[in-house]
């Protein structure tokens, strides 16, 4: 077994613990004290939805999973508590599901987070026992700083609720044996939660397989789907399309795993319950807009699947774009999913669609440092030698309404480069008739207050001020107005993947992709993605290690922008 970390108690489990409400709200009690969101926690006083099978559609062959919209009686509602929650990782021998997603489940446990009867199956091709996957599963599993006791005991007990099922992805009768599995360990009412953490060619035959044979008949049946959704507008449009024959849009959970990173919830909470933000959060004040993404490792391991996708399919057109999409987009009627969901579509359906010339892309090539030589991506076995696939990509973007008319919204994204991070910087305007101007020279630019939202690594924000340096003189220099998380909240921030399978199993939809905002997200990216193909366009090389080609220096000076992060070199 791994070494453990104690996972902290967050200040919401402590109140939990020593609230009375505790004992009348028995499922996710510690969350709900907290976070309290109209679709989760009311739950055991709403009536419960069922989402369940229907009918097949005999005439494509394809079943139908639709809500039923049945309403579960007061019988059934005050049975919650015997329900039971069944999650399937579908590709449980695979990459994310070991480093991510069980991980994210135990922490979850760990956290009291999960109902008092749920169980965990594993479900891929490879062979392997409950034991076998248990091993597995413990090699990963970590547990975080300050409390340490019962973290050995948390885990085993968290490990005697795993199972494994071996099965092919396009078999109804390997899931029908899953069924029957799960049925052994649910009691009246069961829930399930499928997450498929695998390659996309395979995502609708397990979703036809589990929706025809193992979907709950009495709760409701879920479905997270991991990306890529698609290559372009119509393959993404094509996969919509055939899921929806067996799932209705509300069990559809695709997930942007960015969206759980905890400053960008933030984003909203800064910009709208903050006077000082939200009235400077236009083209009146705002200059330019950069959302940057850099990794200091290339595809090491997962050449394969990137050949096929880029950079652009794989960071912009997904994480980037949401961010953007929450950044700008306007005050939503509440904090609802639908009312958020809306308000964001909105904003990417008035952005113009990424244009050719508004973007550079690279691909790293090997170099050697310090004695060490690092390969370049078509070094990589599963990469074709002559592949012309970006690994670093650069853009601008803009969007066409009052708040941002003209205002560039710059995006770059690279693997291999020399480090890693993701920030959005916010670059506002120079003051007008500046008094201190001559303190800068002819550079306004270093004048340029610059608020900087660090999603990653060692999270924070901070803004960019000038200041008069203290001393009999008057000499100005730019100082920070620094929240650093770390030191501000020094618990361990949750893992992405945490709440958004917490959100998931509550219902939650508000931090997952609905399907119009997937189609305008495409819509943005696949007329350029589309030329850069037809003509072949030959990506600029850069170093592995290095900041990445320089063609993002001149796509930035076209829009008079400069990159905010050379500032902190
Ligand atoms: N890994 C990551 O960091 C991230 C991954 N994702 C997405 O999550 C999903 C899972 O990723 P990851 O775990 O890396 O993927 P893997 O390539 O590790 O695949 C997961 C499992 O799927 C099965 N599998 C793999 N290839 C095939 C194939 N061609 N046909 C049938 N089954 C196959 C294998 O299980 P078995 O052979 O046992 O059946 C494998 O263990 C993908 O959609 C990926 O794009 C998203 C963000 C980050
Ligand atoms: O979705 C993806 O994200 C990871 C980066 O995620 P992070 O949470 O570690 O920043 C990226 O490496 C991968 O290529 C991409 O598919």
């Amino acid at each position: 077994m791994a070494t453990h970390t104690m996972i902290a108690h967050s200040s919401s489990s402590a109140l939990a613990a020593s609230s009375p409400l505790k004992e009348t709200l028995p499922l996710f009690t510690t969350r709900s004290l907290t976070f309290p969101r109209k679709s989760s926690f009311s739950r055991l006083r709403l009536r419960f939805f069922a989402e369940k099978l229907s009918q097949l559609d005999s005439s494509n062959g394809c079943a139908s999973l639709q809500d039923s919209g049945e309403h579960l009686t007061e019988e059934h509602d005050t049975k919650e508590e015997s329900s039971t929650l069944s999650i399937t990782v579908v590709g449980a021998s695979g990459d994310l599901a070991k480093k991510k997603i069980f991980p994210a489940l135990f922490a979850l446990f760990y956290e009291g987070c999960l109902p008092q009867d749920f169980s965990v199956f594993g479900y891929a091709r490879t062979k392997l026992t409950h034991e076998e996957l248990r091993v597995m599963i413990s090699r990963t599993l970590t547990c975080r700083i300050d409390q340490r006791e019962n973290c050995v005991d948390k885990m085993d007990q968290f490990l005697k609720r795993c199972f494994y099922h071996s099965g092919q992805y396009n078999s109804e009768d390997d899931f029908a044996e899953l069924n029957t599995k799960l049925k052994e360990k649910e009691v009246y009412l069961s829930n399930r939660l499928y997450y498929l953490s695998i390659p996309p060619n395979i995502f609708v035959d397990v979703v036809r397989c589990a929706s025809l044979r193992a979907s709950s008949v009495n709760g409701w049946t879920r479905v997270i789907v991991e990306k890529p959704f698609g290559r372009d507008s119509e393959s993404s449009g094509g996969l919509t399309r055939c899921l929806k024959q067996y799932l209705t849009e509300e069990q559809i959970f695709r997930i942007d795993h960015y969206l759980g990173k905890e400053l960008v919830e933030n984003l909203s909470v800064l910009r709208f319950s903050n006077l000082v933000f939200e009235p400077l959060w236009s083209r009146n004040y705002i200059r330019n807009v950069q959302l940057i993404f850099s990794e200091d490792f290339g595809t090491e391991g997962r050449g394969g699947y990137f050949d096929q996708y880029g950079i652009i399919r794989d960071i912009m057109q997904n994480h980037l774009l949401q961010i953007l999409a929450l950044f700008a987009m306007e005050t939503p009627v509440s904090l609802d999913a639908e009312d958020i969901r809306s308000e964001k579509v909105k904003v990417l359906r008035s952005m113009k669609p990424l244009l050719l010339q508004d973007m550079i892309v690279g691909q790293y090539k090997g170099h050697s440092k310090g004695g060490k030589a690092y390969p370049g991506y078509t070094d990589d076995p599963t990469v074709p030698k002559n592949s012309l696939t970006p690994t670093f990509a650069a853009a601008a973007m803009f969007i066409n309404n009052a708040r941002w008319d003209g205002v560039p919204f710059l995006m770059k994204a690279g693997k291999a480069l020399h480090t890693r991070g993701a920030e959005i910087r916010v670059q506002f305007r120079h003051v007008p008739g500046n008094l201190y101007k001559k303190n800068f020279a002819t550079d306004l630019d270093k004048a340029t207050n610059e608020l900087v939202i660090r999603v990653q690594p060692d999270e924070g924000i901070y803004l960019r001020i000038n200041n008069k340096v203290p001393g009999l003189g008057m000499r100005l220099d730019r100082s920070d107005l620094n929240l650093l998380y770390r030191s501000r909240y020094p618990r361990e921030i949750p893992d992405a993947y945490e709440r958004l399978l917490l959100d998931a199993i509550e219902g939650e939809r508000r931090l997952f992709i609905r399907s119009d905002e997937l189609d305008a997200a495409w819509d943005l990216f696949t007329p350029a993605l589309k030329e850069l193909e037809q003509k072949k366009i030959v990506p600029e090389l850069y170093p592995y290690g290095s900041r990445g080609p320089v063609g993002a220096h001149y796509l930035a000076s076209k829009y008079n922008v400069r990159w905010g992060d050379l500032e902190d070199a």
